[in-house]
Order: C-alpha cells, then structure tokens, then sequence
C-alpha cells in the first residue's frame, strides 16, 4: 500500500507540475490544443480514478472480510488503512473539486489568453509598422537631402544677387532642421512604442508569474492532498503523474514563450537597432549636406557682403540722388540759360545779318528791277486752236528762237519782223512756267510794293486763259494767291500778314463791285479826306482770305455776279476789264514794322480794232470805252517810262483806279497774248509792236530826258483827255487801239505806220 501511496504521490507531484506548467503556459498562442489535450486526457484520468474508486472499497471490504478477526494485525492495518482510504477519498475529492473549479476556471481564463494573444499580435503588426516607419523615415531625408542638393545646386548656377542668395541661405537648413525635428519626433514615437512594449512585456512576465505562483500554490495544495492520499489509489496518481507530465509540457511550452519573446524582443531590438542606425546615418547625410550649406554660406558670404556694399552705396546715392538732380537740374538750367542766352545773342546777330542780307536782296531785287525796268514786257502765244489748223489759210506765223527766249519772229507780207521782249512764251508753255517767270513780282507786294500785271491783247488771245485759268489748271490769279499764303505762313513767326481781297469789273467806264451783295452796285473813286492825296474806293468790298476755300468762295461770287449782270458771259468778258485786287497787310511783331502792298491783276478787255469788227451802237459804245481805257493805260505807262512828271491817271476808270499801284515803286508787267492764227496777223503784228515800243522805251529810260523833250514835242494821243487838269500833254505810246470814228481811224493808221 505504501508503494501506491508513493506512487500516487509522485504523480500528483508530476500532475501538480503538469498543471503548474499549463497555468504558466496561459496566454500562449499555439497552447491551446494542448491544453484541449490536457483536459482531455484530464477527463480519461477522472475516468480511470473514477472506476479505481469502485474497485477499492469494494477490494478494501474483501481484504477486511478476508481478514475479520479483531486480532489479527492486518485488521488493524486494514481499519487504518481504511480511514486513511476514506480520507484518502475525501482528499480525492477536494482534488476533484479542485480540478473542477481549475477546469470552470479555464475558460475564464480563455479570454485573457485570447487578449494576450491579440497583444502579441498587435505588439507585432506594430514592430512591422515600425520597420515600414523606419524605411518611410529612411527614404524621407533621403529625399530631403537630395532636394536640398538640387536646390543648392540651382542655386550654385543661378548667378548670384543679394537678394537670391538671402533666401537660398535661409531656407536649406530650416528645412533641413525640421526634418531632423521630425525624425528625431518620430524617434521620440518609436521609443515611446518601445517603452510600451517593454511595459507590455513587464506585464506578461508579471502575468506570468502571478500564474507561477498560482501553480505552486496548487501544487502546494496538491502536495497537501498528496501527503494524505492513500498509498493505494494508484490511478489517483497516476492521474497526478499525468498531470505532472502536463505540467512539464507546460513548462516546456513556457521556455518555448520565452525563447520567443526573447527571440521576438532581440528582433525589435535589433530592428530598433538598425532604425537607429539608419536614422542616424541619414542624421549625419543631412548635417553633412549642412554642413555643405554652410559652407556654401561661408563661400557666398563674401559675395553677399560686397554685394551689400554695393547695395548700400547704391543706397546712399539713391538718397542723394534727389539733391543730386536738382544739383543737376539747376546746374543744367544754368547752362541752358547760358546757351539760350548765347544762342539768342547769335540769332539775334543772324537776325540783324539776315535783316541785313534781305534789305540787300531787296534793294539787290529792286536794282534789278529798276535795271531791268518797272514796267516788264512778256508775250505769250496761245496754241492753234482746232479750227485755225483747219482753216484754208493756215499758215505758220510765229516762230521762236530755241537759244533766246525773248525773241519772237513774225512773217507778214512776205517779211520777217523781230520782236524783243523781256520773256516770250511759246504756246506749248504752261501755266507753271509762266507763274514762275511772275511769282517774283507777285512776292514783292509781301515787301510792301504795289504790283500790277495787265493780261493785254485781242478777244481770243488768252487772256483769260493765262489769268484765270481753268479749273484744274489755274492761273496767274489763283496761283499768286496760294503763292502768298505759304509766303506768309513762312513769315509767320515774325509776322503777322491780312490778305484781302477785292473784284472789280470796268465795263463802259463804269465800276462795279464784284464781291457785294448786289451785283449792280456802281462804285466810285474818291480822295482821302485826310488830305493824304490817296484815293480810295468807297464801299468796296474787301474780303479775308486764309485758306484755299476762301479763294474758291471769293472767285465763285465774282464769277456769279458778273455772269448776272449780262446774257453771254464770254462776250461780255471781252467787253469789260476784270480787276482781282489783293491787299496784303503785314505788322512785325518784334520791330512793329508794317507793310502795305496791293497786288492787281488786270484781265483786260479786247484790244481788236472796231474797224476789223464794225461794231455799231452798243458795241460801239463797248469799244470806244475799252479804246479810251486802254489808249489811258498806253499814255500812262509812256509817262511813267519817260519818267515824266505829271502822268495822266484820270484819264480812264481804270488808270484812276490803278493809280497808287502804277506810280512810285511800283511793278508793272505787261502780258502781250498773241494769237498764232492767220487770220489775227494784224492784231498779232499790233500786239507785237505796242509791246516792243513799251519795252524799248522802258530800257532806253535811263536817256529819256533828251527823248522825253523830244517826245513832249509830238501830238498827244486824240483820246488824250486834254480836259483833265492834271493830265498835261503826254507822249502817249501809240497803242493799236480802235477809234470810234473816222477820224480816229485816220489818227490810228498814222499811228501804226509810226511803228
Ligand atoms: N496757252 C493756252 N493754252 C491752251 N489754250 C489756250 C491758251 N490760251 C488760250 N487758250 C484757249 O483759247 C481760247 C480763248 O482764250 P481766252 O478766253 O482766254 O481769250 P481772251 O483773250 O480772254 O478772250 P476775251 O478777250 O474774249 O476774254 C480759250 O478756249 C482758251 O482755253
């Protein structure tokens, strides 16, 4: 029975163990199938003790009957062992009780090895997270340090500027310490998580001994039961054995946990290890780059100091630069005002010079005038027309000399006459070229000089033509206008010029107003009342003119109101001489200086003979008017050549009205039109001659006193007015005018035969 006992007691020790190993080995992962196993085989033990109870009272009960008597020393034993047994029993089953209460105790104790478990697990995603972490932390300042080695580098090939350089400095090593702050924050996280696990760990192992110590208590309790337990109860300790035995899988289970754990904290140890390590060889790549920024710095630093010199000292200038241009400006102003001052005292020197110089021009101009005469001569001859080419006499009268343009040749009765005048134009001149050889008269009236130029010569010779013009080829008239305005215009700055203008048509010794409202309206000549001895014209219309329109406008109310004073305008033009009258006015606004000069242009009437025409009544009265007119106009310009004293203004309307602008300084130019046809040779070969003797008379002025007495001695013209008080006896030129009567006739044939 003893050996039983011991055996019984040898397994539940080993049980004890088993159990203490199992309660140990709580919380372990892969334990859980043994721990089935053990309850398992827990259960067949149950079994076994279960049917070892029924056999042993029932053997212990045989064994007491087998030995009844009282005397006998088994009885005694059996009694005792039978008390033990059964105490023995009440022992077994406080362990069955005990065992009950640890097998409800075990899946009380399931949950908390469950969450053991899901700690371990979590302990190990979150070591994999770290390793992930690790690697993320690894690869970001590896990225930081090449950006701040791309960044540096862009800056090394940027060129360098203060303000560049400034931020480039400033911004590497803040980035680089923020991502140190990070990786060093995270490292703060991961020993944080590592201090948690080792906690965690601290508290499995506080676990794990709190189920050690729960075992040995067990074990203690078992070994209690062990040391009462009855030698018999082999399964009972076989059980025990069993048990022990499970206790030492437990125990082995529990070296293998802690081989784990250990295996598991070296892994986390050596991953922390390696993070640390990587860390810190990243710790040290960025403060290398750093310290390459820094030296970069260090490098640019002198850069940047002499950049800040520069900096500052273009500073101070730009503070000094105010002072500095108004330094400037006054010293600028002070020297413009020297050279203005220079260059005003050297215009005004080139202004006396240039004064000077144009009072020479002008007295140079006037000496070539005087030279050349006051009265010139030109001749024009229009082309043939298409009839004369046509007609059956038609015959080249006219010829010109191509080396000398003031040489005309005309055939007549079979002889070539010679005519010398200032100017010829042949037929195929134009209106420029005519304007041209005029335009220097037409200027002088700028200067203050009163001008005439007559257009003269039978109806049809162009006179008209060369005056006014066509529309888009105009005239003299049109021409010395827009001639006078850009003169003026250039004048400008210095002077100030009026230019009016005044129509005037003579027709029968009448004057009438061209530019007035009422195209009637008869005008007169009267003298000043200042007692001045000038003449002027009442209410004669004087009219502005400033541009080209104005001119369009003065010759379009000219042209209306003579065309509605008669039925044919053509005839009544050649009727009736027209006067364009211009006035130029100038004031000098430095000097104050003024100017007066009056421009006349005079289409006059046809000078054909009434005797080749036999007109009658009112053309008879047209032509003698016309010849009176035109016969005063030949005796004043013969008094003006021969310079004699009194010259016979009032003999006709129109030397009246011409007087200030015929007398004095006056320029006068004669334009003889010419008509080449045959049928005119008379009027031509007339023309010619009236023209030569004005010219031939005007250049031989100089000795005019001797012929000037000789020309006193011949009979004045008979349509001289001997009347007129002022118009003592001239030599008139012998002007191939008609004569209204028979005996006029006669005095105009003597006077063509003098020529
Ligand atoms: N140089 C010229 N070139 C071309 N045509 C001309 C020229 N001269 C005159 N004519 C033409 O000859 C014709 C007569 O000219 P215009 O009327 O000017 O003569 P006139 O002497 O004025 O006559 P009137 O005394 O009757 O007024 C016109 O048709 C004109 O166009």
């Amino acid at each position: 029975m003893f050996w039983q006992v011991e055996e019984l007691e040898v397994k539940l020790l080993d049980r004890t163990r088993e159990v203490e190993r199992l309660r140990s080995e709580l919380g372990a992962t892969d334990l859980e199938k043994q721990l089935e196993l053990l309850v398992v085989e827990n259960e067949q033990l149950k079994q076994q003790l279960k049917s070892w109870r029924c056999l042993e009272p029932h053997n212990i009960d045989a064994a007491a009957k087998t030995c009844n008597c009282s005397h006998c020393p088994y009885s005694q034993d059996a009694e005792k062992m039978r008390r033990e047994l059964l105490h023995s029993k009440s022992q077994s089953q406080q362990r069955e009780r005990s065992l009950a209460d640890l097998e409800q105790d075990m899946p009380r104790k399931s949950p908390r090895v469950d969450s053991l478990m899901w700690q371990l697990h979590d302990s190990t995603h979150q070591q994999e997270d770290y390793g992930q972490w690790q690697g993320e932390a690894e690869h970001k300042p590896t990225l930081r340090s090449k950006q701040c080695e791309q960044e540096l580098a862009r800056q090394g090939a940027a060129p360098p500027r203060v303000e560049f350089v400034t931020q480039t400095v400033k911004a590497d090593p803040t980035d680089s310490h923020r991502a140190l702050a990070e990786v060093q924050t995270k490292n703060v996280a991961l020993q944080e998580q590592v201090s948690g696990q080792r906690q965690l760990l601290r508290e499995l192992q506080t676990q794990l001994h709190e189920s050690q110590r729960n075992c040995a208590q067990l074990r203690t309790q078992v070994r209690v039961c062990d040391l009462g337990a009855p030698k018999s109860l082999n399964t009972y300790i076989n059980t025990c054995f069993q048990i022990l035995v499970y206790e030492e899988e437990l125990q082995r289970a529990q070296g293998q946990l802690e081989v784990e754990m250990q295996n598991l904290e070296e892994e986390k140890n050596k991953v922390i290890e390696e993070a640390f390590m990587r860390a810190e060889s990243q710790m040290k790549a960025v403060h290398e780059n750093l310290a390459g920024v820094r030296i970069n710095l260090m490098s640019l630093q002198p850069a940047l100091r002499t950049l800040t010199c520069d900096y500052n000292s273009l500073k101070r200038q730009v503070q000094h630069f105010p002072y500095m241009l108004d330094k400037a400006i006054t010293e600028a102003k002070h020297e413009i005002c020297q050279v203005i001052s220079e260059v005003s005292s050297t215009n005004q020197e080139l202004l006396l010079k240039y004064k000077k110089e144009m009072n020479l021009r002008k007295k140079c101009h006037n000496e070539l005038v005087r030279l050349k005469g006051n009265i010139r001569v030109f001749c024009r001859v229009r082309p043939i027309s298409q009839d004369e080419k046509d007609a059956a006499d038609a015959r080249i009268l006219l010829s010109f000399d191509s080396d000398d343009d003031s040489i005309l040749y005309l055939s007549s009765k079979g002889k070539v006459m010679t005519f010398e005048l200032d100017k010829v134009f042949p037929p195929q001149a134009t209106q420029e070229e005519v304007f041209k050889e005029v335009q220097s008269l037409v200027t002088s009236c700028i200067d203050g000089y009163n001008v005439c130029i007559f257009a003269y010569g039978q109806t049809g010779s162009g006179k008209t033509y060369t005056m006014e013009g066509e529309t888009d080829n105009p005239g003299i008239n049109q021409r010395a206008l827009h001639l006078l305005f850009s003169e003026v215009r250039e004048k400008a700055p210095d002077w100030n010029y009026k230019i009016k203008v005044s129509m005037v048509e003579i027709y029968n010794e009448t004057l009438r107003n061209l530019l007035s409202e009422s195209s009637s309206a008869k005008l007169d000549i009267r003298m000043k009342p200042d007692g001045s001895g000038q003449l002027y014209v009442p209410e004669l219309t004087e009219f502005p003119v400033q541009s080209l329109v104005d001119i369009k406008q003065v010759f379009e109310l000219g042209r209306m109101n003579r065309a509605t004073a008669c039925t044919n305008l053509n005839e009544h033009s050649s009727r009736s001489h027209a006067l364009l009258i211009i006035t130029v006015c100038g004031l000098n606004i430095t000097t104050g200086d003024r100017t007066q000069g009056k421009l006349n242009l005079v289409d006059l009437a046809g000078s054909e003979r009434i005797s080749k025409s036999g007109a009658e009544g009112t053309r008879l009265r047209e032509a003698q008017c016309i010849n009176k007119s035109l016969a005063a106009l030949g005796d004043v310009i013969n008094a003006l050549r021969s310079k004699h004293p009194h010259v016979p203004f009032r003999n006709s309307r129109l030397t009246y009205l011409l007087q200030d602008s015929l007398s004095g300084d006056s320029k006068t130019l004669m334009m003889v039109q010419v008509s080449p046809s045959p049928s005119n040779t008379s009027e031509s070969l007339c023309s010619l001659k009236f023209a030569q003797r004005v010219r031939s008379l005007e250049l031989s002025s100089a000795s005019a006193a001797s012929r000037k007495h000789e020309n006193l001695s011949t009979p004045s013209s008979p349509t001289h007015d001997h009347t007129e008080v002022d118009s003592p006896p001239v030599t008139p030129i012998p002007l191939p005018i008609s004569r209204a009567s028979s005996t006029v006739h006669k005095v105009e044939e003597s006077v063509y035969r003098n020529f």
